[in-house]
């Protein structure tokens, strides 16, 4: 297709000064080709992460810090099955509660005339649902945008400590061992983060104390089973997997990959729909053909919907680092190079997500891209949510709150409060992508909340 021969056009010339392969240190290669992803990123064939590049987030015994390719295997099937879409539908209810709960807070903001923080308020709702998922109940920071935002950065500082983690990860196991006022003292960042995991290792001690039970009972009254509940009691998971240590590490995992890159693309879309209005009118008239409470399977029907959250998530662009991956038993072929079995190859998401000619003019945020003819072919390269047999679990929950907020927020009235690209747009990489450091949110005044101004539909 012109498609792929444009791509190659790209890989190969004017986008790239050097490559498409350059040896990026002694033991390392970094490939730009989009024909090489699946050869990277494999689904089939045994991949390794790089055990030195899984030190970045310091949870060596979770899912996405398994480094070997069996252990991996072993360790995500157990949580494969909590991950799928039928598995995720089954707390669409909570979703809905929370909704609630979020449209509650932009009522107050209304109500006080202050502008709101999109970025804490995105934050506190997703860890709070994500929470909810693996253990029945949260710390309900939606409710407290002090704290939701004490998280948020706590988080952030967190991660801005990525690369020293990788190249220096002794200083983050000495500082460990400082009682918690010292700590706190050397390095605030680590301190609150050692809070956030002290708090999660309490919930993993429940989880384990309640042998009895096998669901968790949720405020509304349902009983839906939990993601811990159901690890502690798998069958696919040796005794070994599932100790409280091990399954704090697999906690963290989740509970920060979900906030962290979930709340980042609500907060994109939101910014990008108040920053065009063209992009929200044609929403919400698409959104008129469906009920106000429609689901979440009446929403993916819809294309312009589907469209935004598709082009939100592109500039997301998920793990923004070099993501590398080894091919433990093969040596593999790029071209004329023979890259020997068990060498790091990899690349990043800012090269495919932001091809020209994949996504012409890529930092512009335009969901139209994604309804031309060559939108399914796009899709098969985006690389937000990772690729392969190491792809992303949580999508389908991501996207069903996707859907189920943006549709919701999208019919509010707000104005930006001194927000700009700059406060959403990937400028500095930290593992995801970080806007300009001294940003303060996206921020903006609400002013309605009850109905659409060019839709003649109210809210309940
Ligand atoms: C828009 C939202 C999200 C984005 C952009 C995103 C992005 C990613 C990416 C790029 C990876 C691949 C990491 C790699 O290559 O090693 C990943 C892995 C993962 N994500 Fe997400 N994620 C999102 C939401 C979530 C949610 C809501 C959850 C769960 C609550 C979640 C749980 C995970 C887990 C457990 C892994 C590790 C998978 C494995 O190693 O097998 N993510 N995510």
């Amino acid at each position: 297709s012109s498609l792929t021969n444009s791509r190659t056009k790209t890989a190969r010339g004017n986008v790239l000064i050097y490559g498409p392969i350059i040896r990026v240190s002694p033991h390392e290669v970094h490939i730009v080709d989009l024909e090489f992803l699946d050869t990277i990123y494999s689904s089939s064939k045994a991949r390794n992460k790089d055990p030195w590049r899984v030190k970045t987030l310091d949870v060596a015994q979770s899912v996405g810090d398994s480094a070997d390719h069996e252990l991996h295997r072993r360790r995500r099937a157990s949580l494969v099955p909590f991950f799928s879409k039928p598995a995720v539908s089954k707390i669409e209810r909570v979703i809905k509660q929370k909704l609630y709960s979020l449209h509650d807070v932009f009522d107050v903001y209304k109500f006080e005339g202050r502008p709101i923080n999109l970025c804490d308020l995105y934050f506190g709702f997703t860890q709070d649902i994500v929470k909810n998922y693996c253990f029945g109940h949260d710390e309900e920071l939606i409710s407290d945008m002090g704290r939701a935002k004490q998280a948020r950065n706590q988080l952030t500082t967190f991660m801005m400590h990525s690369h020293i983690n990788v190249h220096f990860g002794w200083i983050n196991r000495t500082l460990r061992k400082l009682p918690a006022a010292m700590l706190k003292f050397a390095s605030p960042g680590l301190y609150e983060f050692q809070s956030f995991a002290k708090k999660l290792f309490g919930l993993i001690l429940l989880v384990l104390d309640e042998q009895n039970k096998t669901t968790a009972n949720r405020s509304d009254g349902h009983a839906i089973p939990t993601l811990f509940h159901e690890l502690r009691d798998s069958n696919l998971l040796p005794a070994g997997d599932k100790t409280a240590t091990r399954l704090l590490n697999e906690a963290i995992l989740i509970v920060t990959a979900g906030s962290e890159s979930l709340h980042k693309s609500l907060f994109i879309i939101h910014y990008h729909l108040l920053d065009n209005p063209d992009v929200l009118r044609k929403l919400r008239a698409e959104l008129r053909l469906v009920a106000i409470d429609a689901s979440w399977n009446d929403l993916e029907r819809l294309p312009y919907l589907t469209a935004v959250i598709a082009e939100g998530n592109r500039l997301n662009f998920g793990l923004t680092g070099r993501n590398s991956r080894n091919a433990p038993h093969e040596d593999l072929k790029y071209g004329e190079y023979v890259i020997p079995a068990g060498t790091p190859m990899s690349t990043m998401s800012m090269f495919v997500n932001c091809n020209e000619e994949l996504y012409p003019d890529p930092w512009t945020f335009r969901p139209e891209r994604w309804l031309d003819g060559v939108a399914n072919e796009r899709r098969k390269f985006m690389m937000s949510f990772g690729k392969g047999a190491r792809r992303c679990l949580g999508v389908n929950l991501a996207h069903m709150i996707m859907y189920k907020t943006i549709a919701k927020v999208s019919t509010y009235n707000l104005d930006l409060y001194q927000t700009d690209a700059r406060d959403v747009i990937f400028l500095h990489e930290y593992m995801t992508a970080q806007p300009r450091l001294d940003s303060k949110g996206v921020r903006a005044v609400v002013k309605d909340t009850r109905y659409m101004d060019d839709c003649n539909k109210g809210f309940h």
